[in-house]
């Protein structure tokens, strides 16, 4: 055999594809989930970290944990229940992810947003994403509820994007546009809502960022993020966005302010998961009405 050929043997230039879970595993999953359940919903809503209470207000429930699911990531995280729950939620038909995945749980960046694929192949064309964030811009207070403008894809300038890797067209372009991700109307929509419930005092519109963590950040992360115009940060959402609007979803996003990032290098004060836990408690109530009354509005 000649040198070259011993060569290109022992080196694969294949791409990964270990790294994706292909169209037709997607469709096989999907059509799982969907031989369980009677629902047929076209609105998903990802509930994040002690926000996932929403779920006891869905009606005519049908539940089925991840574990279940084959390929699923099982939820490790308090807070994160790591169910699906189908149901009726202000009468509209939608299913609600109790708990998601995170890089940072060791999930690969696919993985971690396998379920919104899974959504997309199911019939879901809109989805409602929340999570549980540090605030950043300092005029934000604790329990502040911050419709999501625009993100900035930190994870994505150190290699991490669940769209790296084959394209399937047949899920969305190679290089999809981010300039919209988050959707203009249904953004107004939530902010009259909030102004017309009373909330328009503690309901912001702002920028999040995502880092993989799952530490917390620096005091000089921190301030970088004021200086480059990050409203909120935390450890989840842009993955799934990412594929949401590769696979041609309609994205809604909320935030709640689960507690100010430290900005003094002197401060005695830590962030912490159970402050964290605690703030998405006390303000469950409110982000639920709120939610409830968006769904109630929005047009599927
Ligand atoms: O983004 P969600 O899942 O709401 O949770 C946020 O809260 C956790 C840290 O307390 C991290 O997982 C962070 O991402
Ligand atoms: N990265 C990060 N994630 C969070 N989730 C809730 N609070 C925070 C925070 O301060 N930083």
């Amino acid at each position: 055999m000649s040198k070259d050929k011993a060569l290109l043997r022992r080196m694969d230039s294949s791409i990964d594809t270990k790294l994706s879970f292909t169209y037709e595993d997607v469709e096989q999953i999907a059509s799982h989930i969907l031989d369980r359940v009677k629902c047929r919903p076209k609105l998903g809503i990802i509930c994040g970290s002690g926000l996932g209470k929403l779920a006891d207000l869905v009606q005519e429930r049908e539940v089925i944990p991840y574990t279940e699911i084959p390929g699923f990531p099982s939820s490790t995280v308090p807070g994160h229940e790591g169910k699906l729950v189908f149901g009726k939620l202000s009468g509209k038909s939608v299913v609600l992810m109790q708990g998601r995945a995170h890089c940072y749980e060791g999930y690969s960046p696919q993985k971690t947003t396998l379920a919104v694929r899974t959504m997309k192949m199911m019939g879901i064309n809109t989805l409602f994403v929340t999570n549980a964030a540090g605030g950043i811009n300092r005029n934000y207070n604790v329990g502040d509820i911050m419709v999501i403008k625009d993100h900035v894809n930190l994870a994505g300038f150190a290699g991490v994007n669940p769209l790296v890797g084959v394209n399937d067209e047949r899920f969305g372009p190679r290089f999809p546009a981010m300039s919209r991700a988050y959707d203009l109307d249904l953004r107004k929509l939530a902010l009259n809502t909030a102004k017309e419930m009373g909330f328009g005092e503690f309901v912001r519109e702002g920028v999040y960022s995502m880092m993989v963590g799952p530490n917390f950040e620096t005091v000089t992360e921190c301030r970088f993020l004021n200086q480059i115009g990050i409203d909120a940060t935390g450890m989840s959402t842009v993955p799934e966005v990412l594929v949401a609007i590769h696979c041609g979803m309609r994205v809604f996003g909320m935030s709640l302010i689960t507690n100010k990032v430290i900005m003094e290098y002197d401060a005695e004060d830590v962030a912490n998961h159970e402050e964290v836990l605690q703030t998405g408690d006390r303000r469950s109530t409110d982000l639920q009405q709120l939610m409830t009354q968006i769904v109630d509005k929005v047009e599927l």
